[in-house]
């Protein structure tokens, strides 16, 4: 008999063909007040589920007593509380690397937009504003030769690091909590403590996982250490970052702008202040949402699915502990 696992996103068909090859499959294109009840109806004796955003917990797992794999369609899996789902021997899997390069081109696209005033400038053409040549009110600042910082030069950081070293001529500047030796040869990147990238960078990316140690890892403090001419790009997670603290630092001047792909609350509140603020940039968490990556990350997380649940070793796996001790 094939296992019972409920797919909760909206994924490609050959993706789904693929997962029905090997397993009972139900689905769901999303999760919302009308198909949640049928939902947790469906996960009393699930085997898999396969989706993002989910939280699960112990709450949740107490509704699921036959679930062996959970299958993450994102890399970051701050949703998943890996420690209760290890102590009840489940396998938890997500999706790296294959979204390196299009989260890169987000976060650099959203940096160059955000230095160079670009949504502002689009909005000020297409309202029929442009009567005049631009003047030094609507300069932005250079990007390239400009030193970058990068906090959390993983995978991400490291296809950040990649464009601005050779194609930007950007000094680069890391934090992590271990030094990482290849990107430090292959873009010339200075390990460097967090004061530190906060008092030297022209523009700081923040890339760490949330965790429970970077939760408002960059704060009022990390604030008063940036430049004045300093822009912040988030494409983290957004409790990574004193959301307070940041619409202070901007409102004070104590950094020039901001470029944010990651909100605390998501969607973020229409109320927000950073959606009142000229020198904030805001996108709807879409680093890897374009149509090939999001494919590739879909099609990683259900053969993560699929293997684990033939007690094969999955790709992707993120606690290692189960599958050595369960198999
Ligand atoms: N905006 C978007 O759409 C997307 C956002 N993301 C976010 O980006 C995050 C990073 O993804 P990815 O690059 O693949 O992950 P990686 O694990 O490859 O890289 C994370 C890096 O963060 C560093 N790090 C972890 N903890 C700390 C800490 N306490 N202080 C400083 N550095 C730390 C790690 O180094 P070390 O272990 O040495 O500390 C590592 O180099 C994801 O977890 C997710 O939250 C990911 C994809 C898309
Ligand atoms: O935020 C997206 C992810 O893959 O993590």
């Amino acid at each position: 008999m094939k296992p019972k696992v409920i797919v909760y996103k909206k994924v490609d068909s050959t993706v789904l063909d693929y997962v029905r090859e090997n397993c009972e499959v139900i689905y769901f294109e999303k999760l919302d007040s009308d198909s949640l009840p049928t939902f947790y109806q469906e996960l009393k004796d699930a085997e898999g589920i396969l989706g993002s955003g989910l939280k699960v917990d112990e709450q949740f797992l107490e509704q699921a007593p036959d679930l062996k794999i959970v299958s993450n369609i994102s890399v970051g899996y701050d949703n998943l509380d890996i420690p209760e789902i290890t102590k009840r021997k489940i396998i938890a899997t997500n999706t790296p690397d294959v979204l390196n390069d299009s989260v890169a081109d987000t976060i650099f696209g959203l940096l160059l937009a955000t230095a160079r005033r670009m949504p502002e400038l689009n909005q000020m053409v297409k309202s029929g504003k442009w009567t005049s040549q631009v003047g030094e009110n609507l300069y932005g600042v250079d990007v390239h030769h400009k030193t970058l910082g990068i906090i959390g030069m993983g995978g991400i950081g490291s296809a950040i690091a990649k464009r601005a070293h050779f194609g930007f001529d950007m000094p680069i500047l890391y934090h992590n909590r271990s030094r990482n030796l290849e990107v430090e040869q292959r873009f010339q990147a200075t390990y460097c403590t967090l004061e530190e990238i906060c008092q030297q960078a022209d523009f700081i990316c923040l890339m760490t996982p949330l965790t429970s140690k970077t939760v408002k890892l960059i704060g009022e403090k990390e604030f008063k250490h940036m430049k004045k001419s300093a822009i912040f790009v988030n494409g983290s997670r957004g409790a990574t970052v004193d959301e307070d603290a940041l619409v202070r630092a901007l409102q004070n001047g104590d950094i020039l702008a901001a470029g944010l792909d990651v909100f605390a609350q998501e969607p973020v509140s229409p109320e927000h202040p950073f959606l009142f603020m000229d020198n904030v940039v805001t996108l709807p968490h879409i680093g890897s949402a374009t149509y090939e990556t999001r494919l590739k990350m879909a099609k990683l997380a259900a053969e993560n699915l699929v293997l684990g649940l033939q007690g094969k070793l999955p790709p992707s796996l993120i606690n290692q502990e189960v599958f050595t001790k369960v198999r």
